[in-house]
């Protein structure tokens, strides 16, 4: 019998209705994968592209609310749109195959299934799919959803209403906030966000302003004409021109002294920037985003941020929340960083042993995804089995930076080092978290600051 060129995956987390199924689609189709573990799912897409994923709605023991069916449809169309994703459902649950069937499922089969009837629809999935797969590789690329949400990862409803916010608002010029603490991605949220909206072609410009110094702040983001100070060696376009026809990201926001708040405000009131040393305004056409760990509702009522720079804005708020409210990502991304890490230094084959997982997704990591990135990049490195095993991570013993705090030291911890990690948590205490200003007193960079919280497992 001739094979249908299609490549299918299962997914169910009953062993034998994956063997019953690889037996039967094998000789009808070219390629069948399966996988008993949803959470490979966004691996399994990135390596092979499957024109047909045949889904099972329940997975956890005793399952039977089909959340996690939906759930998973969700993400698999989210990250391959193009895909065609036929449900399993059990008898009797055919409400719930028309609500799949309204978010984007192809077709449903009831389980157990009949042979000649599931072949049939997997042959017309595969059809259809080969049809759509006609678009040009470029036009696809640039509409599809994974290319947006391209190293953005997330299966949590936290991220999932991130999504869904960021898909109403990336195609209006709405000024948008992005709350959350360090590391959480709030850069990379707002890549997705410009990376959809209609300004994608043009720049993104990204001003950390926790990082540039009071003294070049003017001219580091209004520009100067030749001559306007001492250095001014010619006549230079600052960063809001340069984001112009696209997006500025002002990461930071909350680290603005008052008085280059009421700057940044009338250049936002006037859409016009002035170049230090002219008089001449300049239009310029933004979309503006603003990202901050702190706490600007408060900043606003304690009179250190201007309430009408805020509600400038602030339009449309984005939370992200800590990775420890959001547990259910940590084993995707950690698979994604295992992807990265394991190309980059050969190590492709190496694998996260089951109690690894656990480990990682029990704890509660203080630094965010991007700790979890700088943790899984070390334990790609200096394993030397095939399986990174829990010692291959350091897990920072008790909690967050505020317990951290109240670690004392006793007088046989006097090291360097153990100095280094008092002071690092007593700036990091005193400043509320923010890197910016913990790194500034104790006179380092954030990058240096970073490598220390890290070293040390703050
Ligand atoms: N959802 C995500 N999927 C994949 N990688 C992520 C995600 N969120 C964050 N990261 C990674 O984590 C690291 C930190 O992300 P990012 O710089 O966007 O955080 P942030 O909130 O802006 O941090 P900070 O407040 O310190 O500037 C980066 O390496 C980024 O690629």
């Amino acid at each position: 019998m001739r094979k249908l060129a299609c490549k299918i995956l299962i997914v169910d987390d009953e062993e034998d209705i994956l063997l019953a199924g690889r037996l039967l689609l094998k000789q009808h189709f070219t390629t069948v994968v399966t996988t008993s573990d949803p959470y490979a799912i966004p691996a399994l897409l990135q390596e092979h592209q499957f024109d047909v994923v045949l889904l099972d709605m329940n997975y956890s023991k005793g399952a039977t609310s089909s959340k996690e069916g939906l759930h998973w449809l969700k993400q698999i169309l989210q990250l391959v749109p193009s895909v065609k994703v036929i449900l399993m459902t059990a008898y009797g649950d055919i409400e719930l195959a028309v609500r799949a069937l309204k978010e984007g499922a192809t077709d449903f089969v009831l389980k157990p299934w009949q042979n000649e009837k599931l072949v049939s629809i997997l042959k017309t999935a595969c059809e259809q799919g080969t049809q759509k797969g006609q678009r040009t590789a470029e036009a696809s690329e640039k509409n599809d959803t994974a290319y947006h949400y391209a190293d953005f990862i997330g299966v949590s409803p936290a991220m999932q209403r991130v999504y869904q916010t960021i898909d109403k608002v990336a195609g209006t010029d709405a000024n948008v906030l992005i709350l959350g603490e360090n590391g959480t991605g709030k850069e990379v949220a707002a890549r997705a966000l410009h990376r959809k909206s209609k300004r994608a072609d043009h720049a993104f410009e990204n001003v950390d302003l926790g990082a540039i110094s009071a003294t070049l702040f003017e001219s580091e983001l209004f520009g100067h004409a030749k001559g306007a100070f001492t250095d001014a060696k010619e006549d230079r376009m600052g960063r809001i021109e340069a984001a112009n026809g696209g997006t500025l990201f002002l990461d930071e926001i909350g680290n603005l002294s008052l008085a280059l708040q009421a700057k940044l405000l009338t250049v936002l009131q006037n859409r016009q920037v002035v170049r230090l040393g002219t008089n001449k305004p300049r239009p310029v056409d933004i979309r503006l985003i603003c990202a901050t760990n702190m706490p600007l509702y408060d900043m606003v009522r304690e009179g250190t941020f201007r309430q009408d720079l805020l509600y400038r804005i602030n339009t449309v708020e984005i939370y992200l929340p800590p990775l420890r409210e959001r547990r259910e990502d940590i084993k995707l991304l950690a698979q994604h960083f295992l992807k990265v890490y394991g190309r980059k230094y050969n190590r492709e084959g190496v694998k996260l042993a089951p109690e690894t997982i656990r480990r990682l997704t029990e704890y509660h990591w203080p630094g965010n995804i991007r700790e979890l990135d700088h943790a899984m990049e070390r334990a790609v490195i200096l394993c030397d089995k095939d399986e990174l095993q829990e010692e291959d991570f350091y897990f920072a013993p008790g909690g967050n930076t505020q317990k951290a705090a109240t670690t004392g030291i006793t007088d046989s911890d006097y090291t360097l080092e153990a100095l280094e990690k008092m002071m690092v948590q007593k700036a990091l205490v005193k400043h509320a978290g923010n890197i910016t200003h913990a790194a500034k007193e104790l006179g380092i960079t954030r990058t240096a600051l970073y490598r220390r919280i890290e070293k040390h497992g703050l």
